[in-house]
């Protein structure tokens, strides 16, 4: 690189310096000037030097200045913060990921922890209820029920040909805000963002998915601006076919090796898709498995403090969903791990449903006619619990509800994971604080407003004693002089730094093993500092280096289990993975060679 002339001006300094490109990445093509401002992918807007200018034809098309890429992250953060409403800056950043993508990842690594709820939950939970109305952009494909026969056809109009991951919704249980059918787009769109933001993916390798299969909201049939289907839900085998159809077109149109995660499906269809296409494609439901692996790292890091192995504890859930059950698998595998049978970690896990009448509708399809909460045991009439509930059925006489459950379980850890803000209220949270010295509670469902208790109900009704971790952010909460950093219990932990592995290793199926190596390894990432400020997860800050471990370690797993097929091995896996991620650095629009 050549020394500063201080003849000429800084922006020719900054073209003779070569600060623009990195040279690897370089973008050198067919494609006219104008058509590269425009499009996302490769403008540059007020960053394209003098030069490039002139080389691409589009001199005269911009204003005179040039900004340094730092310095349109700073005036993007000026305009956010004209903004008052968390939606409306929403929108801006979906737009502006629009217009040009690097510039949006650049604002959302500028300080990850501010941006995060802003692209992610909870402000992606009102994006989706308000999804018709701010519906702009194409932004990931929409496949209806009326394009079975031609799904293959569908994906072949994606114009990327090198996708490798796939976030897929059919919209029915989005967040813990339920059936919002296409208005889902928001979450398959928020969750790839992260894939990139948090695991360096790479945008054009990603894909979001909805499958339009109707809905059963009634607001939403009748909402005039819904940009979806407007039908009721296709089930059964119609549905089954429609899934099965979209999971052989992707394989077909992207390899076998393309991931595809499954997110918001209804809890009957989560589990027996999960099943059925596990073994024989690579996918994982995130609900399920992402979100038990962040719940077991958050246990693992919260024993660190009470110096105690997950087998001496007591789990109690609200909830029997996806989440809950997946938790519930997750540590079941973890204390077998430990050194308990089967039988001795079962009786260390106990389940409130939400209701207790569940009556079958369709020989897969369980729905809730009457909502009465009680333990899951296993006196309930046959046929009233899946199997997999089934599964952690207690032999125990009937309790009907959660404050009961509290008091004759006599938990150490309370997992919220039903949907029902509030319902850790002040008699379940002092409960938790007569039995323990330092309970655990974590209120795990999304958004905000659905969320078991608030991170300063959890400190103020357990006297500071508790360890608190949620699945969307709260602010840090001062009590009795104490400040305390609630750790965000939230999936994204995890699933971006899992797919960051799987496609470096080009696995081509997820077995279960995989979470509980991502647990462990983001539970030794929380440092003494993180757990004295109350928090079971390592600041948001360092989310990137989180995933890359985890990376790391899946990829070293899946080398070490034969699961690999990317020929010949890393040997620096870790060097591997970086060389894989995206720059965020603008490529080089004009050869390297040119010199003013
Ligand atoms: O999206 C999130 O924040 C976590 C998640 O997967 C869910 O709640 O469904
Ligand atoms: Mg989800």
């Amino acid at each position: 690189m050549s020394k500063p002339d201080s003849k000429l001006d800084k922006y020719a300094q900054r073209d003779r310096l070569g600060l623009w490109g990195t040279g690897d990445n370089e973008v050198v093509g067919s494609l006219s000037g104008f058509t590269r401002l425009l499009d996302k992918r490769y403008s540059k807007g007020l960053a394209f030097t003098h030069e490039e200018r002139q080389q691409l034809g589009i001199h005269g098309m911009l204003p005179y200045v040039v900004r340094e890429p730092s310095e349109q992250v700073e005036h993007c953060r000026a305009l956010l913060a004209r903004l008052d409403q968390d939606l409306d800056k929403y929108m801006y950043l979906i737009s502006l990921s629009e217009r040009n993508e690097r510039l949006f990842y650049n604002v959302l690594s500028s300080d990850i922890a501010y941006m995060m709820p802003l692209v992610y939950t909870p402000t992606v939970g009102l994006a989706c209820q308000r999804y018709s109305l701010i519906h702009q952009n194409a932004k990931g494909m929409f496949i209806s029920i009326k394009d079975k026969g031609h799904i293959y056809d569908v994906l072949k109009n994606w114009p990327e040909t090198d996708v490798r991951a796939i976030v897929v919704t059919d919209g029915e249980r989005i967040l813990g805000l339920g059936d919002l059918g296409a208005n889902g787009m928001g979450i398959p769109v928020g969750k790839l963002s992260l894939y990139t933001a948090l695991a360096g993916i790479k945008p054009s390798q990603c894909l979001p998915i909805t499958l339009d299969v109707g809905t059963n909201t009634e607001s939403i049939l009748e909402d005039p601006l819904y940009i979806g289907l407007r039908e009721r839900r296709a089930t059964g085998d119609l549905y089954d076919e429609f899934i099965d159809e979209f999971m052989h077109a992707c394989v077909r149109r992207f390899g076998q090796n393309c991931l595809i995660q499954f997110e918001d499906f209804a809890n009957a269809n989560a589990f027996r898709l999960l099943s059925k296409y596990r073994d024989s494609f690579c996918t994982f439901n995130d609900d399920i498995q992402g979100t038990a692996s962040v719940a077991v790292a958050g246990l693992l890091a919260s024993l660190k403090i009470k110096k105690t192995q997950l087998k001496d504890n007591t789990l109690l859930f609200l909830g029997a969903g996806e989440a809950a059950l997946g938790i519930a698998n997750l540590c079941l595998m973890a204390m077998k791990v430990e050194g308990l049978t089967e039988e001795e970690a079962k009786a260390r896990i106990w389940m409130v449903d939400r209701c207790r009448y569940i009556i079958k509708i369709h020989p897969d399809t369980y729905r809730c006619f009457l909502c009465s909460r009680g333990v899951i045991t296993r006196d309930r009439p046959k046929g009233g619990l899946t199997e997999h509930k089934l599964h952690f059925a207690q032999l125990h006489e009937p309790i009907d509800t959660l404050a009961e459950a509290v008091r004759k379980v006599r938990p150490n850890v309370l997992i919220g994971a039903a949907a029902q803000g509030g319902a850790f209220n002040q008699e379940i949270l002092e409960l938790m604080a007569d039995i323990n010295e330092t309970p655990i509670i974590f209120a795990l469902s999304n958004p905000t407003s659905k969320a078991e208790c608030t991170a300063e109900e959890a400190y103020t009704y357990t006297k500071g004693r508790c360890i608190f971790a949620s699945g969307s952010p709260f602010a840090p909460v001062t009590y009795n002089n104490k400040k305390f950093y609630p750790g965000q219990g939230n999936n994204s932990y995890i699933f971006p730094g899992v797919a960051l592995g799987v496609l470096c290793a080009g696995m081509l199926n997820i077995p279960e093993q995989v979470f509980l190596v991502a647990a462990e390894r983001l539970a030794e990432l929380v440092s003494k500092d993180d757990l004295a400020k109350g928090s079971l997860y390592p600041p948001l800050s360092s989310i990137v280096s989180c995933s890359m471990a985890i990376a790391e370690r899946i990829v070293e797993y899946a080398y070490k289990n034969g699961l690999a097929t990317v020929r010949p091995e890393p040997v620096n896996k870790l060097a591997f993975i970086k060389a894989q991620m995206y720059d965020l650095d603008y490529p080089r629009s004009v050869p390297a060679t040119y010199k003013m």
